[in-house]
């Protein structure tokens, strides 16, 4: 669908209709190009805007097609229809409102002049999608920036302001005001005037001095941050190809990679992760409540209490989101501190207030307390929210394990205490789990969803129960991995085969990241640990199951990580980053498995992912059995943007189907044969069922798990 009008006597300008983004669907590709067919035979027409209609210029190719070569293969070819653009004879003004992304920014490239809004963007986001800008924006945009920017702007994906579009000679001009009419005056004015120069496709790319010396360079750096990624390592590729061959040939090699790319499991998984994280928007809850059926109310001030690391990201987060905060914290030394801190992570004051008593928080519409993991402090601070807030306030809670149920009984509205689960830092975590308990209300939840899409979180809403969705996962991987070390793997080799999979961090430098005190301490409060157990009991078995004390011996030796310079890994100072390995904790383990009587045996990568893996997808299986997820795409969401997890691999439920569930039940079944004192190996019957069942598609599974519902 593309409009067709002519104005100001010889200007046709070409709209194009497809909302809410204008993406170039089969239907548009076919009306734009017809269009552009009509302004070149109408001998009236003397220039050419393209423009979106209602607002955005594009967003480009409709991803939804992407799944499909038959829908891809239908209409005309963007890059055919570029080519049209770039050839017409007639002057062709892009008229960029909003935004002009990935297949919408080639259609710009393709035209002979771009006019940009102040407030609009661009950018070639196909990386992201595990594909590179494949209808000739590869190729036209290291010729009009030259190779360096271009080359920074496609292996990332970043969406560039106008402002800096305009300084990098992006975007020609840029208006304050309509931007289609000072497109069609601009139009006007180069009616008749030579266009040769204006075809970015005649271009040379400029020149650029060393240039093989600068593509390795680049293919290396960007083989570091890909994460085993092949979109960047395809997008270097092709720009190579701009600066190298004529553009035809360019051309050529743009279509063989991007046909590679289209066809991969890495951007079918790419693809999966961009509409889990806009389908986590039209959430549910385990009591039956829905996004589309309750209104929230609105939130426009909030209090944050205890203002650690967590409180304090949490009170930038609600500032930048535009809320009134008032920042609660009792301790004197304390809060000047984060007075300081939050200043200047918010380059300023920014609508944030501070105080040391709980009665500031008497106004607010929403508390969110975020005090250390202390059931006993919660519990007292929710008894006094209760009678300090006024009616309707919603009380949270940033536990990121502890009962939301417990804590609403401490206060006299239930049905307005849930779970605000941050990932630490809290202003930079795109992930927020908005929990509800079995008491919460569904305007509670929707308010907090509405809230996180104002903050630009990725909210996702779960059920109560230990640990949530995400570290209720992430318990299982844990322990599988201290349990390879106990039989004899390091903890550089585990990390190197979960670096490999394409996670930023391996599981013993997350730990030394985030402190092993942390889980020393829930697992005394959970009676594992600590005085509560007694000197007969064994070291490895805790309620008949088999315990690894591996944790808690470091944390004894007062190895929490790099607080203290030493971990699993050894740091050059207390705060230090460089993980190094520590010969120290070599002779740990083998005097460890020496006492237990554990024999060392060879590990190889691949039993340290299915062990860490497959556990942490069964228990992924029984989070839906259990119903505390709404869906294995809410999962993968968790996990793709709370816990590192790598999008070219799409979240873990995604993952298990494209191993095959088949293929991860037999290795389950394998390794709970082997350890099967290790209850999270055993396959849950859900994983059973869906595999009983054919194994049907991920979209398919909540039929299987319908029927089985919900404990909660
Ligand atoms: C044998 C094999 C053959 C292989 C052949 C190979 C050759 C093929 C050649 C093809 C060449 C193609 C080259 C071009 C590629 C591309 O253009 S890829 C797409 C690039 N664009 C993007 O990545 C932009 C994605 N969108 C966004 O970033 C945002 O949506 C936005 C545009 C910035 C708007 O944000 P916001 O206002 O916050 O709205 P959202 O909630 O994100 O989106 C609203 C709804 O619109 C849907 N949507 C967004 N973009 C697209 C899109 N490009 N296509 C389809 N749908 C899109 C989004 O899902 C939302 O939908 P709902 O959730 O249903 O509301």
């Amino acid at each position: 669908m593309a409009q067709y009008r002519i104005v100001s006597g010889s200007v046709a300008v070409i709209s194009i209709q497809n909302p809410p983004v204008n993406a170039l669907s089969a239907a548009v590709r076919e009306g734009l190009l017809l269009s552009v067919r009509a302004a070149a035979s109408d001998p009236l027409v003397r220039s050419v805007v393209i423009s979106g209609h209602n607002g955005p210029f594009c967003g480009g190719a409709d991803i939804k097609e992407f799944g499909n070569v038959s829908h891809l293969e239908s209409g005309p070819h963007l890059v055919e229809i570029f080519e049209s653009v770039e050839a017409l004879a007639k002057p062709v003004v892009a008229a960029i409102e909003g935004f002009a992304l990935g297949g919408g920014l080639e259609l710009a490239l393709a035209c002979h002049y771009r006019f940009g809004h102040s407030e609009a963007r661009v950018g070639l986001p196909e990386v992201s999608l595990g594909l590179l800008p494949g209808a000739g924006g590869s190729q036209r945009l290291p010729r009009l920036l030259g190779v360096r920017a271009a080359l920074d702007m496609i292996v990332t994906g970043r969406h560039v302001a106008a402002g800096e579009a305009l300084k990098l000679g992006l975007l020609d001009r840029l208006t304050d005001g309509n931007t289609v009419d000072a497109a069609v005056r601009f139009a006007q004015s180069a009616e008749g005037k030579p266009l040769d120069d204006r075809r970015l496709g005649n271009r040379p790319c400029p020149p650029l001095e060393n240039i093989d010396a600068f593509f390795e360079e680049a293919l290396i750096h960007a083989r570091g941050r890909a994460r085993g990624a092949a979109a960047p390592l395809a997008c270097v590729q092709a720009v190579r190809g701009a600066a190298t061959l004529p553009f035809l040939k360019g051309m050529e090699l743009e279509k063989r990679l991007m046909e590679t790319l289209m066809t991969s499991g890495q951007a079918q998984a790419s693809r999966y992760c961009f509409f889990t994280e806009r389908g986590a928007a039209r959430w549910t809850t385990p009591t039956g409540a829905r996004w589309d059926t309750c209104r929230a109310r609105p939130i426009s001030t909030a209090a944050v209490i205890g203002l650690g690391t967590m409180g304090r990201g949490i009170t930038v987060a609600l500032a930048r989101a535009g809320l009134s905060v008032v920042a609660v914290e009792t301790q004197e030394h304390q809060l000047d501190e984060a007075q300081r801190a939050v200043s200047r992570m918010l380059k300023g004051g920014g609508g944030v207030s501070y105080s040391a008593d709980l009665q500031a928080a008497a106004g607010a519409d929403l508390v969110v307390e975020a005090v250390f993991e202390d059931m006993a402090v919660k519990e007292e601070i929710f008894k006094q929210l209760s009678s300090v807030c006024k009616p309707g306030a919603l009380l949270a809670t940033n536990t990121s394990s502890l009962d939301i149920d417990r804590l609403a009984s401490c206060t006299l509205r239930p049905e307005q205490v849930l779970g605000l689960h941050f990932f630490a830092p809290a202003h930079v975590m795109r992930l927020l789990e908005v929990v509800s308990g079995p008491r919460t209300s569904p305007q509670t939840v929707a308010a907090a969803m509405q809230l996180g899409r104002r903050m630009g979180k990725v909210s996702v809403a779960v059920g109560n129960c230990p640990g949530f969705v995400g570290n209720r996962m992430l318990k299982p991987y844990l322990e599988q991995a201290y349990f390879l070390l106990e039989e004899g793997a390091s903890p550089e080799l585990v990390d190197a085969a979960l670096e490999e999979f394409g996670f930023p961090m391996g599981v013993f430098k997350m730990s030394d990241l985030s402190g092993l005190d942390i889980g020393w301490r829930v697992r005394k409060e959970e009676g594992l640990t600590g005085p509560g157990v007694t000197a007969d009991q064994p070291m490895r078995t805790r309620r008949g199951r088999r315990y690894s004390p591996l944790g808690d011996l470091m944390c004894e030796e007062g190895r929490y990580g790099q607080k203290t310079g030493r971990g699993w890994y050894l740091y050059d100072r207390p705060g230090a980053r460089v993980a190094r390995s520590d010969p120290w904790l070599r002779s740990f383990l083998e005097e460890y498995r020496e006492r237990h009587g554990l024999l060392a045996r060879r590990i190889d990568q691949q039993e340290v992912l299915e062990r860490c893996l497959y556990a942490l997808i069964n228990e992924g299986f029984r989070v839906l059995e259990d119903g505390v997820a709404a869906s294995p795409q809410n999962i993968d969401a968790i996990y793709v943007f709370g816990y590192g997890w790598p999008k070219h691999r799409g979240g873990p439920m995604f993952y298990a189907a494209q191993v095959g569930l088949a293929r991860v039940l037999e290795g389950l079944e394998k390794y709970h044969k082997a350890h099967p004192d290790s209850p999270h190996l055993q396959p849950c019957s859900l994983l059973r069922r869906l595999v009983a069942s054919g194994s049907p598609p991920i979209h398919k599974w909540s039929e299987v798990v319908k029927g089985h519902r919900s404990q909660l």
